[in-house]
């Protein structure tokens, strides 16, 4: 693993992650909030000093791509204004590894709150499905707030926001009975998407709690449907 201070970080929160993604949505503690098809968005409301820190996780099952295409273009800065719309600015300011880079991302001001800037690193790997032989592996893509020196301390002008998001996705191939070869017919990408976004600075609970049931939805169906445009008649990456 590559010697990087940050290193023993990502490794631990992305595995941590990995974890909080499998725990299912059960206990009556989660809050179907949005239901879109094969879409079901849930939500805790918790408040941290007063501002609602909503922890979100989305369970979404995509047919025709798989885990690995998935979080390769979640992960991807060069086709993120393709897909996130609340973008405005985004710069890599390090890239640690080809699967690791630590990425400032300034978003659109959302009224009523001022404009917020997003600094963390971000890992996707794979990893080997230890329970069960014949199933695929499991693809996570892991964003998570960090400091860095060159970010700028952007005094006053913009709220850094902290967040810690995942997306993990499970690809399973039904093969076609007759033998044939494995194509995209035969994928099914099951993806549970995880965020905590603390909004670093004032803005009243309401007001947030409505960008985040009108986001959140549009994020996912948007991002999905891009990363299933992009593979379609393109080869299959497992
Ligand atoms: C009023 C509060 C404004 C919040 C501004 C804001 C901050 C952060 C973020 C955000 C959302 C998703 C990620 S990611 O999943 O890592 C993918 C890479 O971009 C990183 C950052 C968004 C948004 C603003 C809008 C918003 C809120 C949810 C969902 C979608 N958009």
């Amino acid at each position: 693993a590559p010697a990087h201070p940050l290193w023993p970080e990502i490794e631990r929160v992305t595995l941590e992650q990995l974890q909080y993604a499998r725990l299912g949505v059960e206990g009556g503690v989660w809050q179907l909030f949005a239901e879109d098809g094969e879409m079901k968005m849930y939500k805790r409301e918790e408040e941290v000093d007063g501002l609602a820190v909503d922890p979100l996780k989305a369970v979404h099952t995509v047919k025709g791509v798989t885990g690995r295409e998935m979080t390769h273009y979640f992960f991807s800065p060069d086709v993120r204004f393709e897909w996130e719309t609340t973008l405005e600015q985004m710069k890599v300011l390090e890239t640690i590894a080809d699967d690791t880079l630590v990425i400032l991302q300034i978003h659109k001001r959302v009224w009523p709150a001022s404009q917020r800037d997003a600094l963390f690193w971000s890992h996707v790997r794979r990893v080997p499905n230890d329970t069960d032989r014949d199933a695929q592996d499991i693809w996570i893509a892991c964003n998570h707030s960090t400091e860095h020196h060159e970010a700028p301390s952007n005094e006053g002008k913009m709220v850094r926001v902290s967040l810690t998001v995942c997306l993990v996705c499970q690809t399973s191939i039904e093969p076609p009975s007759d033998g044939g070869p494995v194509t995209r017919d035969h994928l099914t990408c099951k993806i549970t998407y995880c965020s905590v976004v603390n909004p670093g600075g004032w803005v009243p609970t309401s007001a947030l709690r409505a960008v985040y049931k009108r986001e959140y939805p549009k994020f996912l169906k948007r991002f999905t449907q891009y990363v299933k445009d992009r593979c379609d008649k393109q080869p299959i990456l497992f």
